[in-house]
């Protein structure tokens, strides 16, 4: 970068007291010459001043969005608590650490104490963010009163036999358990196959118990912003606790208690935080009432030991694919309220179908409704359900070229 030349040296009158008027006027004359040039290369500089200038102006504005957006690349999320004028404080979800903070430039609106804030390493506030309840609405579902019984569900008999001493009965006979002098089992654990009626069986433990059934999508726990899950598994907790009865219901938790791996990414950092939310919610969880944890995966070989710990989910339920008995058992509730053929044989009918999960049974069941509709007929027969498993097996086929299930 090279220097700029100095500045030209201010010019001097040098009066002698010899001189003539017509030498002094001379001199004058040439002393304001030299003033209007020495005036005149100043002005030259400070335009060319001015032009470096905004090119450096240029460069600074360009840095400081690089650097935006360096530091927005990865955001926490706080909650204001004031705005002073000092700065704001905000607090930050999962630590809650308090810390004084101001707004980028960028954020223009007023910030409010309770408003949702995204802040960036050095706390800085980035963005305001939407109402929490978004989040919240993505990631849970409430249902007072599901609607699913255990007559719904087909095939699973020892399954729903070991599902209702652990959780229903812990629900409805508390006291049995004080008076027995034994701790029911802390957490359920349904693993198995997609589709075999995981969901159903904690909707319907729920429901036959009186309890609300709250589900909490592990795959939608760690889609959010760093210190989002862990603050949802908190929530998840106290809505229990103001809803109980009740049964919360984990689902995919492999999403969140996978086991650790070697990389040091922040996004693995995020899912562990929210994880050790968890295991902290359900180690302190013994005063509080009539509340029962249920969570269900396809990938038990993923999990992280640490779930399955005495007081956390130590209770192991598999629900395997159904055997010939169990899938007639599924077709038989799922066309229960259909208009079938009176010699259709669904004993017959399931044999071949080994890979079928009890949803591939629901569908058929649909679809085979279906082509009789298309056929316009009232009556579903055996060459519709013949059709129907035609089709579910093409696209079995394409889906399985796309998707491996490990399980
Ligand atoms: N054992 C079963 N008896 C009757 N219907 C079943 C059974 N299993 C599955 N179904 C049907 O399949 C649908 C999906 O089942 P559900 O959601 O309970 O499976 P899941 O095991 O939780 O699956 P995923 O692991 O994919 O979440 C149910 O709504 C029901 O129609």
């Amino acid at each position: 970068m090279s220097h700029s030349p100095s500045l030209p040296d201010r010019p001097r009158l040098e009066l002698d007291p010899e001189m003539s008027d017509g030498e002094r006027l001379e001199a004058i004359r040439k002393h304001f010459r030299r003033i209007v040039q020495v005036n005149d290369e100043i002005e030259q500089r400070l335009e060319d001043a001015e032009s470096r200038r905004s090119e450096l102006q240029r460069d600074v504005d360009e840095l400081k969005r690089e650097n935006e957006v360096l530091k927005t690349s990865s955001l926490y999320i706080a909650s204001v608590e004031e705005s002073t004028e000092d700065g704001v404080v905000i607090k930050q979800h999962g630590n809650n650490q308090e810390v004084l903070t101001e707004a980028a430039s960028s954020v223009s609106a007023d910030l409010d104490p309770g408003d949702r804030v995204a802040i960036n390493d050095s706390f800085a506030i980035q963005t305001v963010l939407d109402d929490e309840t978004d989040a919240r609405a993505q990631a849970m579902e409430v249902d007072a009163s599901p609607d699913v019984t255990y007559e719904d569900i087909g095939g699973i008999d020892d399954q729903i036999r070991d599902v209702r001493e652990a959780v229903e009965d812990p629900l409805e006979n508390p006291e049995t358990f004080e008076t027995v002098g034994v701790e029911p089992p802390s957490g359920v654990l349904l693993h198995g196959p997609p589709g075999t009626g995981k969901t159903m069986l904690a909707k319907a433990v729920a429901n036959e118990s009186d309890a609300t059934f709250i589900k909490m999508a592990g795959s939608e726990l760690v889609r959010k912003f760093i210190g989002e899950g862990s603050r949802l598994v908190r929530d998840l907790f106290e809505l229990a606790a103001d809803r109980e009865p009740a049964v919360i219901f984990i689902d995919e938790i492999d999403a969140v208690a996978a086991k650790r791996t070697d990389s040091k990414t922040s996004g693995d950092a995020e899912v562990q935080r929210t994880m050790m939310q968890l295991l902290s919610e359900m180690d302190g969880f013994d005063d509080r009432g009539e509340i029962r944890i249920m969570a269900a995966t396809n990938r038990f070989d993923m999990l992280d030991e640490a779930i399955l710990r005495p007081g956390r989910f130590d209770r192991l339920i598999e629900v395997p694919k159904p055997d010939a008995e169990a899938r007639e058992r599924i077709l038989e509730i799922h066309t229960e309220g259909m208009n079938v053929a009176d010699d259709l044989d669904l004993s017959g009918l399931v044999t071949d179908l080994e890979e079928f999960s009890g949803a591939d049974l629901a569908s058929l069941a649909t679809e085979a409704g279906m082509f009789a509709i298309r056929d316009g007929r009232t009556e579903v027969t055996r060459s519709d359900f013949e059709d129907a498993v035609e089709k579910l097996d093409s696209a079995e086929e394409t889906a399985d070229r796309n998707i491996h299930y490990q399980y």
